[in-house]
């Protein structure tokens, strides 16, 4: 027997239209009104050549492939009228959102480590108002989708996302963006304890670090937190719903 799961399970709104996305462990249902997509971090800084991770030493090769298959299930989203979420990770041009030695993030963040190895950098790396921190040019919001700003690596922690969601009424969050093994995978940890359903979809992700830090996050998300799916599968499923959702 096939298992679907659905996380609105009730009676249908009158006139309302889902999809079914193929996705493992199993398929789940996507309602476009109660879902959203979440773009994690499609800044400069995570996807484009002299941004921060690319300056850190991180490889970022498999970056630019992910910028047009984000694209692709944008497109397929707005167009079946489901909420664009866009974050955005970073600080005040001062650093003081980064926190001092105080706090683990200056310890770990390698923005920051980056910046006191390389002072002429300082200022550079994930200010707000800089180049680093800016969207990626293939991915400008269009009306309709949401901004949202973030400090940490959850995109959840102390930032506007849950009231954007909740109020929203979304229930199902669809994951594309970088880094799935930092960012990505924190978010959707914290989405799942605050009680959404979360896809995440593999090939619309990079990773920070080896190839098996992205395979270890596709199988949290698979066996604990989540599902999982491809931007295929996502565009297939959605793209036969009537346009804007009607
Ligand atoms: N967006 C991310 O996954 N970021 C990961 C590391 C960092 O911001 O330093």
């Amino acid at each position: 027997m096939t298992v679907i799961i659905d996380p609105t399970p009730g009676p249908a709104a009158p006139g309302g239209k889902s999809a079914i996305l193929p996705a493992r462990p199993e398929a789940i249902r996507l309602d476009p009104a109660t879902t959203a997509v979440v773009v994690i971090d499609m800044q400069n800084a995570y996807a484009s050549p002299g941004g921060y991770v690319d300056l850190a030493g991180f490889d970022i090769a498999g970056a630019a492939g992910v910028i047009g298959r984000v694209a692709q299930v944008l497109d397929t989203a707005r167009g079946a009228g489901v909420q664009v979420v866009f974050l955005q990770n970073g600080w005040d041009a001062d650093y003081v959102e980064a926190g001092g030695p105080g706090s683990p993030n200056w310890h770990k963040s390698n923005a920051l480590k980056t910046m006191r190895a390389r002072p002429e950098w300082q200022g550079k790396l994930l200010a707000r108002g800089g180049w680093d921190y800016e969207l990626v040019d293939g991915l400008t919001p269009q009306p309709g989708d949401i901004r949202v700003h973030k400090t940490r690596y959850s995109a959840f922690f102390n930032s506007q996302l849950d009231s954007v969601l909740r109020s929203r009424g979304i229930k199902t969050i669809v994951f594309v963006g970088i880094a799935s093994n930092v960012c990505v995978e924190s978010t959707l940890r914290d989405a799942f304890h605050l009680e959404y359903f979360s896809v995440m979809l593999e090939d619309a992700t990079h990773h920070l670090g080896p190839d098996f830090v992205h395979q270890a996050t596709i199988y949290n998300v698979e066996k604990f937190f989540g599902w999982v799916s491809t931007v295929n599968d996502f565009c297939g499923s959605l793209g036969q719903l009537p346009k804007g959702g009607e």
